[in-house]
């Protein structure tokens, strides 16, 4: 079928038309869409930026804020860096979120001393709402009369100074174990062993002992296996940066439901460990003695809180909980790395045992003869200094709008005090990066490690004040008993052919661990 040219020609001139007109449609489409994407991203850029003097930080974007911009890992180091780039009180967006850190000693006295109470709270994530069970804990609980009344009801068992006095005979027994078996295997003389494995062993059953009056039996013994799995795998999926997606970006959060689900299955899991195991035990075992119980250990006191109606039962599984998060690996990793600082400064060693057999003879060290050991304490400062378990602390939250600094702070912000770089600010400190006790009996002689009262600021590695480590009673003399204990049975080498073991650092929201577990060499000392 052929078309005429005629119709041919009005055919085209009608397509072209419809063609121009289309395209002028596109256009003009394509015009104002762009015209009103700019300005919502103005919009969005004024709303997220500087307009109500919130601190100084990088320009956020739509959506992601600063995330894509500052990645996952935000540990101690980069906010150092951060710091320095946009001062010592910064913010970035993640996602929705607003992160506050802190950076210098004044800043980090008003957080956590004159507006500890404002800035006093904990923020939550979507999994820690999971693992806490929207704050039925204390450590995670926003600061309030629940967290008042779990701190005091957990003080009396665990956080005086008479708890240190009927466990620390226990303390010393746990460590003269892993001197036993130090001394048992000649192998360890020249091969080493991973230290971590013993250490950890020997934590788990001192706050075991602690809170249950039970104990594992050996690295083997397959509730310790369960425990430890447990505890490992809460650890691994609450500090993954694998979730962040859903937690900074609300409308990913259905994409997260399986996750979720993992944490609620350990969760139940892990409550249900603890339920089983310790507490239904110390329950029929008050029972049994009726009125004639004699309290034994610390779950007993929060029982009876329990019976006597002042918290829930639910409540008793979470203080549980959190003395196995907070107490366990932030002493174990302090431990570890002490021991590899002794190990790579022998010298260091040899004052500690000078001044052990100068002053207490033949004296064994005890919490009450610390304090007369003044290079021992520095070595233990020293190792809170340097190598810090906690960098960050915890994180806290200001409820309400509050200010700080001159800026004001958005309600439920999450704020971080980089108590690490407090404590290895070239402006403060000579040599930081140096491990080197005399510090604290030289230009330092005057700085202590404390929670309250006379605080240096720039070395607070159990935090101040309110939310500060109610535990700081127990891990100070633990830390001194253990390193007491080491030096004056044994001279701490790198393994065979190594001249200094690898201190290179891994480093958490939650924690600063040693990467490579360290192997340690221990030859034995004759008395
Ligand atoms: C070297 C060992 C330890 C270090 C470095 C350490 C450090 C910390 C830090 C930095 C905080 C948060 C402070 C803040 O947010 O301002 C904290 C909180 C806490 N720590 Fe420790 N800790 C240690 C050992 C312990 C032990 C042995 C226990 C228990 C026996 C314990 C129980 C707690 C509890 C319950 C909290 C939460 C306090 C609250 O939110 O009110 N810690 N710890």
């Amino acid at each position: 079928m052929g078309h005429s040219p005629t119709k041919l020609a009005f055919l085209s001139l009608v397509s072209l038309l419809v063609l121009g007109l289309l395209t002028k449609f596109l256009f003009i489409s394509l015009n104002i869409l762009l015209i009103t994407l700019s300005i919502a991203f103005v919009f969005a850029i004024i709303l997220f930026s500087n307009s109500s003097n919130t601190p100084p930080g990088p320009l956020p974007i739509p959506i992601f804020g600063n995330w894509l911009q500052v990645g996952n890992d935000l540990n101690h180091r980069v906010l150092a860096s951060l710091a320095q780039k946009y001062g010592s009180v910064f913010r970035l967006k993640l996602g929705y979120k607003n992160l506050v850190v802190v950076s210098d000693v004044e800043l980090a006295r008003q957080v956590l001393h004159a507006q500890g109470a404002e800035f006093g709270s904990r923020p939550r994530n979507v999994v820690f709402d999971v693992f806490t069970s929207n704050g039925q804990d204390m450590v995670f609980t926003i600061y309030g009369e629940h967290w008042r009344k779990m701190r005091r009801i957990m003080t009396q068992p665990l956080f005086t100074n008479n708890v240190v006095h009927t466990y620390s005979g226990m303390w010393e027994e746990e460590m003269d174990l892993v001197v036993r078996d130090l001394k048992n295997n000649s192998k360890m003389r020249s091969e080493g062993l991973v230290i971590r494995k013993p250490l950890q062993l020997m934590m788990y059953n001192i706050m075991y002992r602690m809170m249950f009056d039970s104990k594992f039996e050996s690295q083997d013994d397959p509730l310790y296996i369960e425990a430890t799995r447990l505890n490992s795998e809460r650890m691994r999926l609450a500090q993954s940066s694998e979730y962040n997606y859903g937690d900074f970006i609300p409308f990913l959060k259905p994409f997260l439901r399986g996750y979720l689900n993992k944490c609620k299955e350990l969760r139940n899991e892990r409550l249900a460990f603890f339920n089983i195991n310790y507490v239904e035990k110390r329950r029929k075992i008050m029972e049994a003695n009726g009125d004639e119980h004699k309290t034994s250990c610390a779950i007993d006191h929060i029982i009876n809180a329990q019976l006597k109606g002042e918290i829930s039962e639910e409540n008793v599984l979470y203080i549980i909980e959190n003395i196995n998060v907070a107490a366990i690996q932030t002493t174990l990793r302090s431990m570890e790395w002490a021991t590899v600082e002794l190990v790579n400064h022998p010298t260091v060693q040899q004052k500690i045992r000078d001044e052990i057999s100068t002053v207490l003879k033949e004296m064994k060290v005890t919490p009450s003869n610390l304090h007369e050991l003044p290079y021992l304490q520095a070595v233990v400062k020293e190792t809170l200094r340097l190598r810090i378990p906690v960098p960050l602390l915890v994180p806290h939250m200001n409820l309400k709008e509050a200010k700080l600094g001159g800026y004001t702070i958005p309600k439920e912000s999450k704020v971080l005090v980089n108590v690490w770089w407090l404590g290895n600010n070239p402006a403060w400190w000579e040599n930081p990066e140096e491990f080197r006790p005399e510090r604290f009996l030289q230009e330092e002689s005057s700085t202590e490690v404390t929670v309250g009262g006379n605080v240096d600021f720039r070395l607070i590695p159990f935090g101040v004040g309110r939310r500060s480590c109610p535990g700081i009673v127990v891990a100070m003399p633990i830390l001194g008993m253990f390193i007491a204990k080491l030096v004056t049975n044994f001279e701490m080498k790198p393994p065979n052919g190594m001249e200094k073991i690898d201190v290179q650092e891994k480093g958490g929201p939650f924690s600063l661990y040693i990467a490579n577990p360290s192997t340690v060499a221990f030859e034995p000392i004759s008395v």
